[in-house]
């Protein structure tokens, strides 16, 4: 049978044929709505502590591609914010638009933008990631919007591996990547319980949503672009529009931690 993916015939539509969470209470992405959010002066500020030696590879998983990371040590964690305990770095990756009027995932009072970042972290009281997963504390991901402006330097490294990885499955080594250079520098966030906006939608992500975005050039959109959902020699897809559109709340309260 097709696996999922963001085609007419597999896309998020489809998603609870297989993975029938995808109706479940706390599902992401979100629209956030700014007005409606609470300001919580109980929140910690984020810490996130990385290690650039920790960064390994670069893959194209066929839905995305993310950068991986070591994580059998406490050297590039996240700590503070909505969290308790010390999340792992476990992987980035992104998700975009065929056209810069779309891409992410959460959307702002329903605005769109081309491309948002996810930085994915398991806590550290699980003995694993995959255990983590399927725990409601298990997982943070920080989300960092990109919006078009000046070309991001940041990027520019990420953006120049990926003629190595055009096809699914491929994978390259990528190391000494500091993932700090890709954050904006405020950490204001807005944050909430959520799910992972990929299957298997598991409801173990605490969402930790970066109110200031960081730019991307129209051209370094096109780069990611320029990847393929296909593998070698199958008929080429170009890899784009893989984002989940937001979800029901269901009466799940978002906080600021910020006024
Ligand atoms: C079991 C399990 C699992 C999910 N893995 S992930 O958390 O790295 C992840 C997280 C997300 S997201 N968009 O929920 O952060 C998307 C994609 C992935 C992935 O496997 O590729
Ligand atoms: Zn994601």
């Amino acid at each position: 049978s097709h696996g999922w993916g963001y085609g007419p015939t597999n896309g998020p539509d489809k998603w609870g044929e297989d993975f029938p969470v995808a109706n479940g209470p706390r599902q992401s992405p979100i629209n956030i709505v700014p007005k409606e959010a609470q300001y919580d002066s109980s929140l910690k500020a984020l810490k996130l502590k990385y290690d650039p030696s920790n960064s390994k590879g670069i893959l194209n998983n066929g839905h995305s591609f993310q950068v991986d990371f070591v994580d059998d040590t406490d050297s590039s964690t996240l700590t503070g914010g909505p969290i308790s305990g010390t999340y792992r770095l476990k992987q980035f990756h992104f998700h975009w638009g065929a056209s810069d009027d779309r891409g992410s995932e959460h959307t702002v009072n329903g605005i769109k933008f081309p491309c948002e970042l996810h930085l994915v972290h398991w806590n550290t009281k699980y003995p694993n990631f995959g255990e983590a997963a399927s725990q409601p504390d298990g997982l943070a991901v920080v989300g960092v919007f990109l919006k078009i402006g000046a070309a991001n330097p940041r990027l520019q490294k990420v953006l120049d591996a990926l003629d190595a990885i055009k096809t699914k499955g491929k994978q390259t080594t990528f190391t000494n990547f500091d993932a700090k250079t890709l954050l904006p520098p405020s950490l204001d966030y807005w944050t909430y319980d959520g799910s992972l906006t990929t299957p298997p939608l598991l409801e173990s992500v605490t969402w930790i949503v970066l109110k200031e975005p960081i730019s991307v050039s129209s051209v370094q959109m096109a780069k990611f672009r320029s990847l393929l959902f296909t593998g070698e020699g199958e008929a080429p897809c170009c890899m784009a529009d893989n984002y989940r559109p937001p979800q029901p709340l269901k009466g799940r309260q978002v906080r600021a931690s910020f006024k």
